[in-house]
């Protein structure tokens, strides 16, 4: 569809669909927050409350069709990996297409993207499924929403992250909360897994974790010591969190993030990673996500 076609059909209050960086993208507004959403991967860009921009996006991303870009939130489906098919799967990579948009009262204003799999997607993995994913912009907050469904006559099983990018003022300052006592897989030790022991997690070197098994209504905290940021995330029917800085020697090594980008950002990521979903045929999974931002701006949260 043509972006005047596309804009012809969804564009309405606090929902304009433009283009970006040659990509199609659907801005979402409320009088006090807004997001961007390209439809290349369904990959939420830009998350602002009160002004203040939540999510890091690399000066170096690529923006192209079939590549991941690197910051928002890249989604992850239907293999966080490593295993079988390329790594964090495909859905990230493909375009993605507006089902419909809509408002759930109290200032809301969402919008639903479908991906079904094609040609392109059975190549990589051979079965068939229907994913919607919900994009709800909140006054203050966002919230996420995925389903499945098998659509095949077979069963198969699926990982899932939301792989989002925070900004920060510098790694130095931050550190996540709530992930005390649980195991983690440290993917930097060879996947061997430990137990956390600190209350406040903080950043010094390369880290990639995936903590599991996180009970839930667990909130995960994220907190800028510096300007006195707080984002509070929250899951359902996710068991997993990865925490990420690729630190310098990785950041030199990937082609589409810069190298002095690392202090600026982190990557907490709400998954379904360690024990992937079995979906028989027909079956459907549903997963949630939430991303409260508060700070003096906003003390109401
Ligand atoms: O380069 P990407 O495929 O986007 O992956 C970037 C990073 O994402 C996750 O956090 C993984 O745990 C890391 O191992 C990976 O390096």
């Amino acid at each position: 569809m043509s972006l005047e076609q596309l804009q012809k059909e969804w564009n309405r209050d606090g929902v304009t669909v433009c283009e970006d960086k040659n990509l199609i993208q659907v801005r979402l507004e409320t009088p006090t927050s807004s997001c961007s959403i390209y439809l290349n991967g369904a990959h939420v860009s830009s998350f602002i409350v009160n002004g203040v921009q939540q999510f890091f996006l690399s000066e170096k991303s690529a923006y192209e069709p079939k590549k991941a870009i690197r910051g928002g939130i890249p989604l992850i489906y239907p293999q966080f990996g490593p295993g079988n098919i390329q790594t964090h799967g495909f859905a990230r990579n493909m375009q993605w297409s507006i089902k419909s948009t809509f408002s759930e009262g109290n200032g809301t204003i969402g919008i639903k993207f479908e991906l079904k799999d094609d040609d392109y997607s059975r190549n990589i993995w051979p079965n068939s499924f229907r994913a919607l994913y919900s994009v709800i912009l909140h006054p203050a907050h966002l919230e996420l929403r995925f389903s499945n469904k098998n659509t095949d006559i077979k069963p198969w099983n699926y990982q899932l992250a939301f792989h989002t990018y925070y900004s920060i003022s510098n790694i130095q300052n931050v550190h996540v909360e709530g992930l005390s006592q649980y195991e983690f897989i440290d993917k930097m030790k060879k996947a061997q897994k430990f137990t956390e022991s600190r209350q406040n997690v903080t950043i010094q070197e390369e880290v990639d974790r995936v903590y599991v098994s996180i009970k839930p209504d667990t909130p995960i905290v994220l907190v800028d010591q510096s300007n006195q940021h707080k984002i509070i995330l929250k899951s359902e029917n996710l068991n997993d969190a990865v925490v990420w800085n690729p630190w310098v020697d990785k950041s030199k090594a990937m082609a589409d993030f810069g190298d002095l980008e690392y202090p600026n950002m982190i990557c907490i990521e709400a998954g379904q990673i360690e024990k992937p979903k079995l979906l028989s045929p027909g079956e459907k999974q549903c997963h949630k996500h939430f991303i409260f931002p508060s700070s003096k701006q906003s003390p109401s949260l």
